[in-house]
């Protein structure tokens, strides 16, 4: 019963249960040790949140903007590939979720539905996720349909010149199937009957010349704005802005890319430095709680987007299920800030935005002490504490 679930990673245990060793596997694991898809969960957990108290907390403001569009709360859903290998209405069941909950689904150029199927379905704002493939044409095809559909951004996978090594996948033989989106233009299938026929597929299909040069081309054939995807450096985020990215994700894919990238919210605060509030930084990589959405916000996010959780959601009750995932974060997101004396999820992100511009942050990291700062605003007071070289807890509100 949806209704009994009082955590989204109990999702987890019931896809396991609905979703065949193939898939699951698929859906879960990430690349070769999977160091990278534990950290993005156990970094979260290191962050320890120190709650003011006595703030009138009576009404708290959850609704955020993006791009211009006003979401219900600071929670989109990340673009994942073949959402029918979850359940038989795919996309469409994930799409209406977004649309009930007044969110952004971002759909995966791999998606088991089409561009045009998905933004009939329900009247969410959606933007397209896009993969670049050695046959461009692909690209402006999509792109184009994208942009005809009435998705309103794209957001372009910088993460994936070649598929990383997921292991699982490679004993299970992971097959793919026909990508709703190629229908008429590419097949999926694969000659290969070795190892993942997904890994085959990608690594012929997949374009590793793609370059910051191809920022250009791909605005040449758009008029959408571009996201980028899979930024961890500052220097990253910093061409990123040169190229004139609307925004940025903070990704590492959930770990199913290079295994031993940082998880991403211990990068966070790097990019958002780097960006200064130019446009949206994103993080998405092992939010399960409304408590990581908060310490993402105080990090200088703007949105977080939810992978996994989802399909999980998808797979074990459909619609429902995704639309009680995204609910289960929202309301945990609301009683933490009530609970750690905050209105306001734009307030939180002024604030982290203060503390990431502050030189003695950084020049204190290595520090083997405990580091006690504090900023005073008239409308803040933000505290930081680091203990041997990392941030151990977040506190701030209004004044
Ligand atoms: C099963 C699966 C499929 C994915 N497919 C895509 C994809 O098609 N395009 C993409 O840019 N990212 C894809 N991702 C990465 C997600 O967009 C996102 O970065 C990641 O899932 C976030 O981590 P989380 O699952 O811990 O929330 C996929 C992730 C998973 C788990
Ligand atoms: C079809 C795949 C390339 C989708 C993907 O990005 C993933 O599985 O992580």
């Amino acid at each position: 019963m949806a209704d009994e679930i009082v955590s989204v990673n109990e999702f987890q245990v019931l896809a396991r249960q609905a979703l065949p060793k193939m898939y699951y596997d698929f859906y879960a694991g990430g690349a070769e040790d999977e160091h990278t898809l534990k950290k993005n969960v156990q970094e979260f957990q290191r962050i320890i949140l120190q709650p003011r108290v006595l703030v009138d907390v009576s009404s708290i403001a959850m609704s955020t903007n993006i791009l211009g569009y006003t979401i219900s709360a600071p929670i989109m859903i990340a673009p994942t590939a073949m959402h029918k290998l979850a359940h038989p209405e795919g996309e469409l069941a994930t799409a209406r979720a977004a649309a009930a909950c007044n969110t952004i689904m971002i759909l995966s150029f791999s998606a088991s539905a089409s561009v045009e199927e998905v933004a009939s379905s329900c009247n969410a704002v959606q933007f397209f996720q896009l993969y670049v493939y050695k046959r461009r044409d692909i690209a402006v095809n999509l792109v184009q349909r994208a942009e005809k559909s009435g998705y309103k951004a794209i957001v372009l996978t910088s993460d994936t010149p070649r598929l990383g090594r997921r292991e699982a996948d490679i004993k299970n033989k992971m097959i793919v199937p026909q990508l709703k989106n190629l229908e008429g233009l590419m097949s999926t299938a694969v000659a290969s009957d070795k190892g993942s026929n997904l890994e085959a597929y990608a690594n012929e299909t997949m374009d590793p010349s793609l370059s910051w040069r191809d920022i250009a081309w791909l605005k040449s054939i758009t008029n959408l704005p571009i996201l980028i995807k899979g930024i961890l450096t500052r220097e990253d985020a910093t061409k990123a802005m040169e190229v004139g990215a609307a925004g940025i994700i903070v990704s590492n894919h959930g770990g199913r890319q290079l295994d031993y990238t940082p998880a991403t919210i211990s990068v966070l605060e790097e990019v958002v430095q780097a960006v200064g509030r130019k446009v949206p930084v994103l993080l998405d990589g092992g939010v399960r709680r409304g408590t990581d959405v908060f310490k993402a916000l105080a990090l200088g996010a703007q949105a977080v987007l939810v992978g996994r959780p989802v399909i999980y959601g998808l797979a074990a009750k459909g619609e429902a299920g995704v639309r009680k995932v995204m609910h289960m974060l929202k309301d945990e997101l609301e009683l933490t800030m009530a609970l750690a004396g905050y209105r306001s999820s734009r307030i939180l992100k002024l604030h982290s935005s203060i503390v990431s511009d502050h030189p003695m942050l950084t020049c204190h990291v290595q520090t083997l002490f405990l580091f006690v700062h504090s900023i005073r605003r008239p409308w803040a007071i933000t505290e930081i504490r680091l203990v041997k070289g990392k941030r151990s807890s977040i506190t701030s509100t209004l004044a």
